[in-house]
């Protein structure tokens, strides 16, 4: 799968793939486009069994990490400020970090979806964050792994939300739309205001369903 993305990967689109830890080391040896972890911990040393450090995933061939996804945030209870130092780690280790946020269907229907979704950029944002280390992926929890899809609008709404909230160096940092993201999908979300990319989960798994993502984007 990796040398099937590969083959269509152009330097107009930028790929890359996130993948479990014990795969970094293999998938940065094969693939020719920059390999990523799911996490890291915040502490680049210490007595912290069993985590690892950004130091680690670069050792392994990291170009980045996702950081504060929102299984995460949910299963492993980590907080905006746990996010925060996720991604000053990642930046102290010289590596690029993907932020995520997004809000739950109960908060969308109660109407807080944009003031959930920008506390959570201003509370977990590094000083000084920009493009060159850091990108924003926005996942509506209930978008993600359901079929459900975000509407163009409402990508739109958020994405300039965001874009806002970032303030200073927020012109250079890209935004990821996350969330059911398919080949059938892509094309609107990826040429929608303030859509820089997209985080894709299940429809990365085979080159198949993934190189029509990455045509749309350059499309
Ligand atoms: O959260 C995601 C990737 O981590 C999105 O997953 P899906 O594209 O399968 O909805």
């Amino acid at each position: 799968e990796l040398d099937a993305i590969g083959a269509a990967v152009t330097d107009t689109v930028d790929v890359a793939v996130a993948v479990p830890a014990t795969l970094i080391y293999p998938a940065s040896q094969r693939a020719r486009f920059p390999i990523g972890a799911e996490d890291v911990h915040a502490n680049d040393c210490g007595a912290h069994t069993g985590c690892v450090s950004a130091d680690m995933i670069k050792e392994a061939g990291a170009a980045f990490s996702i950081v504060g996804h929102s299984e995460r945030r949910q299963a492993q209870g980590e907080t905006d400020a746990d996010v925060k130092g996720k991604a000053e780690a990642l930046r102290r280790a010289g590596l690029h970090a993907i932020l995520c946020v997004g809000e739950t269907l109960e908060q969308r229907e109660a109407g807080e979806a944009e003031a959930v979704v920008t506390a959570q950029i201003r509370a977990s944002l590094p000083e000084g964050a920009a493009g060159d280390w850091l990108s924003i992926a926005y996942e509506p929890i209930w978008a993600i792994g359901t079929g459900k899809v975000a509407t163009v609008e409402d990508v739109e709404a958020m994405h300039a939300a965001i874009r806002e909230a970032l303030g200073e160096n927020g012109e250079t940092i890209r935004l990821l739309y996350g969330g059911s993201v398919t080949a059938e999908n892509a094309a609107g979300l990826l040429h929608a205001a303030n859509v820089d990319g997209a985080l894709v989960g299940g429809a990365s798994l085979t080159a198949a369903k993934f190189i029509p993502i990455i045509e749309a984007a350059r499309g």
